[in-house]
Order: C-alpha cells, then structure tokens, then sequence
C-alpha cells in the first residue's frame, strides 16, 4: 500500500491537485492508495505515528507532500517506527530534502519516479536534545539545525504574517531578505561553549552554528557544500567575528557554496556537538523555530530508507 501525507497548507495547496491527479490515473490500482490530509500544525506528526500503528507492515512507501517542515512533522511522528520507507514530494517553498537528496524539485516528476524507479537508499537522520533535561525527549531533524542569526531569521519570517502573501506570490524568497535585512539590526553575536567531538573551547561573538546532514537549507542556500549522506558525520558551520554588513555578502555567496572562503566562517566535520549559552539561543530544526539554553546532537543509529539518488 502507498500511503500520502498530504500538507494542504503547503505550497498554496498545489500537493493535494497533484496526488489526486496522479491517483486518477491509477485505475484499477487506485486502492492502493490511502491518503491523509494535516490539518493543523503538528497533525502530520499525530497523523504519522497512527498510520503506523495501523497500516506499518502494508506500507511500501510512505509518500510526505509538503514543505521541510511537514517532513519534520512526519519524521518524528515516525520515531519510533525506522521501518518505513520515505519518499517527499516537494511542494513547500523550501524543499531542502530533496535538494539533498538530489531527487526532482518538480512533485509530478518527483512522484513517478519514486514509484517507477524505486529508487530507496540508506539515510542517516540527526537526532537533538534541548536543555539536556530527561523530561525533553530527543527529536529528529532531516535537513539541517542552526542555532543564532539564521534561525532569527527563519522565527522572525515564520512570525511575519506576510509570510502567506508571499508564498502566494510565489516570492517567499523576498520575504527571508526582508527577514534577514531586520534581524541584521537586531541580533546580538552570542557567547557559545562548543564541544565538538569531545573537544570544548568557548566562542566569542557568534552568529550562527548550523550543522547539516546534507549541503543545503533556508530554501536552496549551499551552506556545507562539502556535506555528504553518511552514516557518521555532520558538517557544521560556525561564522563569527563578522561584521554587520558581511552578512550580507555570506548571505549571498552561501548560494554557490563560496562563503567558506570568508576568513570568519569555519567548517568542519564532526559526529556530536554540544552548545552552551548564558543566554537563550534560538534555533532551528528543518525550519521548525525555538529557543534554548543548550543542546546535543547526533546521528540517529541506524539508517532508515528513503528515495534518493
Ligand atoms: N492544514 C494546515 N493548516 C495550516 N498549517 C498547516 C496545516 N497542515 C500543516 N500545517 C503547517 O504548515 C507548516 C508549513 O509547512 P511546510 O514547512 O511543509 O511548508 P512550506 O513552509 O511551504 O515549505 P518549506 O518548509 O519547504 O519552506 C508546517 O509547520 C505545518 O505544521
């Protein structure tokens, strides 16, 4: 069976058109195929873990129809569930998983080729921990976590009701300059106890620390070009002691991946990284905004099976 979570507000709605013009097509395979609607925030997770409950054994591919966040959504609802194949289907406004996965930013293609080609293949998740507290359990991130002026940015842009009429206009991309170009005013570097591997050192006068699973996020931007699918290894960006207006031309550069030549930004690989902040920390996990004091993060165990190249 083929199970869709389809993310209506995802995209301007288009995932729903394109899964049920694809479903018509089926014909006498249209039973098949079971689809299911988020609809509110947080439902495609609750919706995730019930269909596993329900269906686990009979699910050949669960298809995720949506944004990164909606994969986010469907990630954890499938913690505890590692035997269910992924495929996403790209209709956010971001869509770094595919990017990463380097599968067809185009859903229709992305969708037949998942079911022509089948194409599933080993994919190590990161896994985080907020606050070290027992009680937060640790959560599982697909693309990216960036903690500091980035993810700033994504809660401001999230907050910012115009988010929507961007989306419609089919200019989010405007709408995180806009974001990025305030938040440059009103973020404050922050001091940051890093351990990396086991190795601590404080950081002074930080603007961000994005780890990756593969080499893109925030919609397109190649922040680790040298990130690679592994079962191992983040890479982890660290950018500091910049000035103000270099921002903006990290911000520009990071597009074809030249911002690691910026004498303030640092790259590295690494399997496990703490963080440390006097002050809260804001971050981000696959565009999914919060705040912290400190946090953890390593490779979920174990591979688990999605369409990729
Ligand atoms: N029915 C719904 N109504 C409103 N919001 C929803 C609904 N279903 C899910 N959501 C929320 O929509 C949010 C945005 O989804 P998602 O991130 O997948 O798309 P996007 O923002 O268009 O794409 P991207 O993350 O790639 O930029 C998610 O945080 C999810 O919780």
């Amino acid at each position: 069976m083929y199970v869709f979570i389809i993310n209506p507000a995802a995209g301007n709605g288009r995932g729903e058109q394109i899964v049920q013009d694809f479903i018509k097509r089926q014909g006498d395979f249209q039973k098949q195929y079971r689809t299911y609607y988020s609809q509110y925030p947080g439902h495609a997770k609750e919706l995730a873990s019930q269909i596993a409950r329900l269906h686990q054994d009979k699910i050949q591919l669960l298809f995720v129809v949506g944004g990164d966040g909606t994969l986010y959504e469907v990630l954890n609802g499938l913690k505890h569930d590692r035997d269910i194949p992924i495929s996403f289907i790209p209709v956010g406004s971001g869509n770094d998983f595919a990017r990463g996965c380097m599968t067809s930013l185009n859903p229709k293609v992305n969708l037949r080729q998942s079911i022509d080609e089948l194409l599933l293949k080993p994919y190590w998740f990161g896994q985080y921990v907020m606050d070290l507290n027992p009680k937060n359990k640790s959560k599982l991130f697909a693309s990216s976590i960036g903690f500091g002026f980035d993810a700033e940015v994504a809660e401001r842009v999230n907050a910012s009701k115009m988010k929507a009429w961007f989306n419609r206009l089919r200019l989010t991309f405007l709408i995180y300059v806009i974001g990025l170009i305030m938040t440059i005013f009103t973020f404050k570097p922050k001091d940051i106890e890093l351990n990396i591997d086991g190795n601590s050192k404080t950081l002074s006068n930080v603007w961000m620390i994005t780890i990756n699973n593969h080499p893109y996020f925030g919609g397109g931007m190649k922040i680790a070009p040298d990130a690679n699918i592994n079962p191992h290894t983040f890479h982890v960006t660290i950018v500091k002691d910049m000035s103000k207006w270099k921002i903006l031309l990290l911000f520009v550069t990071v597009f074809f991946g030249k911002h690691t030549s910026l004498k303030e930004v640092e790259t590295l690989p690494c399997s496990s990284i703490g963080l440390k902040s006097e002050k809260p920390l804001t971050y981000h996990a696959d565009g999914f905004t919060s705040s912290c004091y400190q946090s953890r993060i390593e490779k979920e165990l174990g591979a688990r099976q999605v369409i990729r190249k």
